[in-house]
This record gives structure tokens, C-alpha cells and sequence, in this order.
């Protein structure tokens, strides 16, 4: 049974295929301290969260059994990403449930600046009748810049085009063929920053986009512009904007969120009068709170049940196109790494995999991780996954070098994988036959055909006749049944390899007899377990 703890609020409709799935148990515990999660985590194989948890090192220490880390939302400054990463923990979110309901509070706070509804609303309830305090302006057109032109982003600049706005939009993966579809003006950020009468910012904060707008920016502004940030606290310098409201060059501003959650009680953006603020509520509407639940539930219970997942944070994103392709060789991928691994001696140096064929063409760095996986998995054991196996590589000064080839020795694709160490290189290819599935189809020099799977016994010996005779007798007259066997040889009378799965473990003493047996070089198990 795999335990799941939900420690924030999170939409109960949203998780309900989590709590209705028979092998996983759902614990809702909110509002721990990071002591009181750290003492209970470690029962735990996910964690779910929205924006509350703080999920630190410390608790991911704790959190031994801990497999994946479930973000109901987009952003994930509250994990911490790179202990996940070297933990194995899996990080996901959930990108695309709460963007409409995003862009449309951005859109709702544009508005209320732009006709001061929040603080008209304050007057009339106090029974303050003042209609002249409150001129507004139209939205219809004014140029609105949007910094980050992403989900949220791009739904923001659809609806302002609707209002009538001419639209300047910045981001670094912006194409003028995306623009031309929106219909909006592709401008760099220092035009939003002259031209606009109102900017939105839909940015992650980076270190790139910290304080991207700040004094020097807001000096070159158009005097009476307005400013909204419902992104991130930090992408907008707060105290050089409440200067720029002083001197009269921004009319107003709105905030959703703060560069400290929740802001200090004098922090002085709540008392002044031009600028409006919420409390984080972007993504807080019934629809998006289901979604994001929805949404990670699914991958949460895929990930757990060991079935393909997608929007991991702490892997490279892949097209549903290029996973389509090489998901079907993960599997093989990890076999190749294990059963290379096993075969060889002496630290690894060198991990050098060789794809050809239809995988040639495509991003196959997802698949190098289950490889890299596989080699290191006899050593490291349940401490490697897809997630660290590459940085468990590199801080072990292991190089991985990845070639593309189209030599594919008739075979539609072939992975090859070579592994050198300070004591040998050792080879292994394999492939997915139509029908058959998968086979390793050369070890070393030698042409096999043998299915990578439960126990193989690989018998390196001299092109002699009776070897097969004298091999089957052995394993016989010790109770092991050879399900499968095969003989690779390069040259006739010259050296050969014989490849027999078996049907259980060989134990050590048959090993041993196997190498004294005449005309037998070498014998050596490969078990998948
Ligand atoms: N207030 C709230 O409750 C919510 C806030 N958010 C936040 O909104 C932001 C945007 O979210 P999405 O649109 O879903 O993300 P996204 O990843 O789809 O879009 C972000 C865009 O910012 C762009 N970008 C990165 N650096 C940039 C730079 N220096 N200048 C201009 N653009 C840059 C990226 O290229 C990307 O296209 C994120 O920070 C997210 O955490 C998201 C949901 C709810
Ligand atoms: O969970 C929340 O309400 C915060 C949403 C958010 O900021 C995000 O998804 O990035």
C-alpha cells in the first residue's frame, strides 16, 4: 500500500482518484511546522502540496521512502528542487489547471486599477458618496506590455485584444509566427517599458528576471502607466515601484503576490492608496483547484505504480511526440545498463551508448537516464532512479558520451551500450524485435538473440564440439532447467559465447565448475531481477 500525505489544502473532488485507488492510503495533515513533518515523513512514498509547504531538504532527509513530490500549481520555488534532484525525488506540477483562472485575475486587478473599484468600494460602504476621487481610464486603446509570454501570459494578451488594447509582448521563446497568430507586436523589454500603459508581468522569478523592473526602468516609463504583478514577489522591485507612485509616474498598481508571503504589516504597499493587493488568490478558484488536483493525483499515482508520467520539474521536458518514440525501449534501455554492469569489472570510467536507426533522429536523453540507470543500479541499489542517475554519474566523475549512428546492422533501432572501467570495456546491444520484444542482440564481439530477463548464464568457451553436451549435463546433473539457449561465435573453431536462460539462480559451486570445465574460458551470471 503506498502512502500518500496531502499537507496543504487541496480540493478534495481534485484528489478523489487518489483516495478511491485501492493500493494508496491518503493522509490530509495541513499546516505542520517543518519539524512536525520531518517526524511523521518518513512513513511516506508522496507528498502533496500547494504553496504553504515549505518542502526542505531537512524534510526530504526524513522523507526516506519518499518517491515523488506533487505541486497542485505551477510554480515550485517552495521545494527544494536541487536536494529533490539528488535525493531521486521526483518533482511534478501541475502547469496548465490554473491558467485561465490566473489570467483572469490578472485581467480582474488590470480592470479594478484602471476604474479604482477596490477603493471606491471602501469609501461607499463607510456611506462616502465620491464620485470625483475616482476618474478612471479605458483599457480600449491603451498598449498593454506583457512580460513572459507563456500559458498565462498569452491568454492574458487574447482577452486584452478582445478589450480592444494593442499588445506588446516579450519573452525569450517568442517567435514572430506566434505573435502573428495572437495578433499582438513582439517588442523587447525596453519598449514595453517606454511604450506601455499598462504591463502585466507572467515571469517565473529567475535570476534573470529578479527586480527586471526596477529604478532605472521606471524612470523611462510613461508617466501615469499602471503595473500589475500576478506572478511572482520579486519580479518587480517593490520599494523603487512605491518611489515611482510618489513621483507621480505610476498610476497604480496590483499585486497578487510579494517578494515575503504574507508582506509585514507595514509594508508600504498596504497603505498606499494607488495600489491594490490580494492575497495570492491567482490560481484560487473552484475549477483550477480541481484541476491541479486532478491533475497531480494522475501522475502521483502513475509515478508510484511505476507507469510513464509527465510535467516532471527536475527532468527535461519531453515532447509527447519524442516519448511516444523511445518510451518503448526505457525498459530495455535499464536491461542494457544492468546487464553491462554485471558483466564488467573495476570502477566505471565511461558509459558510451550508441543509438541507430529511427532512434538517431530523436531527443533520446530521457533514455540515456534509464541506461545510466542500470549501470549504476548494482551498486547503488533503490538509490538511483531516472531522476539522479545522471547527477549520481557526474559527482562519481563517470562520463557519459552519447553518439548517433545509422549503422543499425539490419535492425530498425539498435541501442548499444559500452561500459569502460579502470580494468575493462565490455559491450552490449539490444534492440525491441516486432513480436518478440526485446533482445540483446551482441555481447562483446558476439551475434545473440536472447531475451533479457529472470536468469542468463553466459558461458565464454572454445568452438569445440560436444561443449553444448558437456554445459547441459552440468546444469542438469545440478537441477537447473535451461529454458532458452543460444551460441554466438565470430569465426568457426575460434572463441564462442553461449547464452542459456535458465530457470532459477545458478548457484556459486556451478559457476566455479563451469570454469573448470575443459574448453571453457569464462562463466558468469546475469540476473534481472
Ligand atoms: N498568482 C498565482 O496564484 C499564480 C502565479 N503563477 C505564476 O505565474 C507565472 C507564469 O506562469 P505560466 O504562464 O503558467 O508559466 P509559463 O512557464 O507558461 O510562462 C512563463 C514564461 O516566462 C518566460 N520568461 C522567462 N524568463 C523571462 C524573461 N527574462 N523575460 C520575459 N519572459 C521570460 C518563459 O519563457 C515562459 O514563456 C509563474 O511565475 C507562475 O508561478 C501561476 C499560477 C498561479
Ligand atoms: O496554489 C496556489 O494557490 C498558488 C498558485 C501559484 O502561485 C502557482 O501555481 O504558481
Amino acid at each position: 500500500m503506498f502512502k500518500v500525505l496531502v499537507s496543504d489544502p487541496i480540493s478534495d473532488f481534485g484528489i478523489q482518484q487518489l483516495m478511491d485507488a485501492p493500493d494508496v492510503q491518503v493522509d490530509k495533515n495541513t499546516g505542520l511546522s517543518e519539524d512536525e513533518l520531518v517526524a511523521i515523513i518518513g512513513q511516506y512514498d508522496a507528498l502533496l502540496v500547494r504553496s504553504q509547504t515549505k518542502v526542505t531538504p531537512r524534510i526530504m532527509e526524513a522523507g526516506t521512502k519518499l518517491r515523488v513530490i506533487g505541486r497542485a500549481g505551477v510554480g515550485v520555488d517552495n521545494i527544494d528542487l536541487q536536494a529533490a534532484t539528488q535525493r531521486g525525488i521526483i518533482v511534478i506540477n501541475a502547469p496548465d489547471g490554473n491558467t485561465i483562472t490566473t489570467c483572469e485575475h490578472a485581467f480582474a486587478m488590470m480592470m479594478a486599477i484602471a476604474r479604482h473599484i477596490p477603493q471606491a468600494y471602501e469609501k461607499t460602504i463607510k456611506g462616502i458618496w465620491d464620485r470625483k476621487s475616482f476618474l478612471g481610464v479605458e483599457l480600449r486603446n491603451k498598449t498593454l506590455g506583457v512580460l513572459g509570454m507563456g500559458r498565462i501570459g498569452s491568454e492574458v494578451a487574447k482577452r486584452a485584444k478582445a478589450f480592444g488594447m494593442n499588445i506588446i509582448g516579450y519573452d525569450p521563446f517568442m517567435t514572430d509566427e506566434r505573435a502573428d497568430k495572437l495578433g499582438i507586436k513582439l517588442g523587447s523589454v525596453d519598449d514595453i517599458i517606454r511604450q506601455a500603459d499598462f504591463i502585466t508581468v507572467h515571469t517565473p522569478l529567475t535570476p534573470e528576471t529578479k527586480h527586471m523592473i526596477a529604478g532605472p526602468q521606471f524612470e523611462v516609463m510613461k508617466p501615469g502607466m499602471r503595473i500589475i504583478n500576478c506572478a511572482r514577489g520579486g519580479v518587480i522591485d517593490e520599494l523603487a515601484l512605491v518611489e515611482a507612485i510618489d513621483r507621480g509616474i505610476v498610476a497604480g498598481a496590483a499585486f497578487d503576490v510579494f517578494e515575503v508571503e504574507p508582506p509585514a504589516p507595514d509594508h508600504p504597499f498596504l497603505s498606499n492608496p494607488n495600489i491594490i493587493v490580494t492575497p495570492h488568490l491567482g490560481a484560487s478558484t473552484v475549477e483550477a483547484q480541481e484541476n491541479v488536483a486532478i491533475d497531480v493525483s494522475e501522475q502521483v499515482i502513475c509515478i508510484l505504480r511505476g507507469q510513464p508520467f509527465k510535467n516532471a520539474v527536475n527532468m527535461p521536458p519531453v515532447p509527447a511526440d519524442v516519448l511516444n518514440k523511445i518510451q518503448p525501449y526505457f525498459d530495455l534501455g535499464e536491461k542494457l545498463g544492468i546487464f553491462v554492469s554485471q558483466l564488467s569489472k573495476g570502477p566505471v570510467v565511461e558509459i558510451i551508448v550508441n543509438y541507430s536507426g529511427e532512434l538517431a533522429e530523436v531527443d533520446t536523453q530521457p533514455l540515456t537516464r534509464y541506461i545510466v540507470k542500470g549501470v549504476l543500479q548494482q551498486h547503488l541499489g533503490s538509490n538511483v532512479n531516472v531522476v539522479n542517475s545522471m547527477h549520481l554519474a557526474k559527482v562519481r566523475d563517470i562520463n557519459i558520451l552519447v553518439q548517433k549512428s545509422h549503422v543499425t546492422k539490419g535492425f530498425t533501432n539498435l541501442i548499444t551500450v559500452t561500459l569502460r572501467t579502470n580494468e575493462d570495456e565490455r559491450l552490449v546491444a539490444g534492440t525491441l524485435l516486432n513480436g518478440y520484444g526485446e533482445r540483446i542482440v551482441q555481447i562483446d564481439k558476439y551475434p545473440v538473440d536472447v531475451a533479457p530477463e529472470g536468469h542468463l548464464l553466459l558461458v565464454k568457451h572454445n568452438d569445440k564440439p560436444g561443449m553444448i553436451g558437456s554445459v547441459g549435463t552440468l546444469l542438469g546433473n545440478n537441477d537447473i532447467n535451461i529454458a532458452t539457449m543460444q551460441v554466438g561465435r565470430k569465426i568457426v573453431g575460434g572463441s564462442a559465447i553461449m547464452v542459456l536462460s535458465v530457470d532459477r539462480a545458478v548457484p556459486k559451486e556451478v559457476i566455479e565448475q563451469l570454469k573448470t570445465t575443459p574448453q571453457i574460458n569464462k562463466a558468469k551470471e546475469i540476473v534481472f531481477q
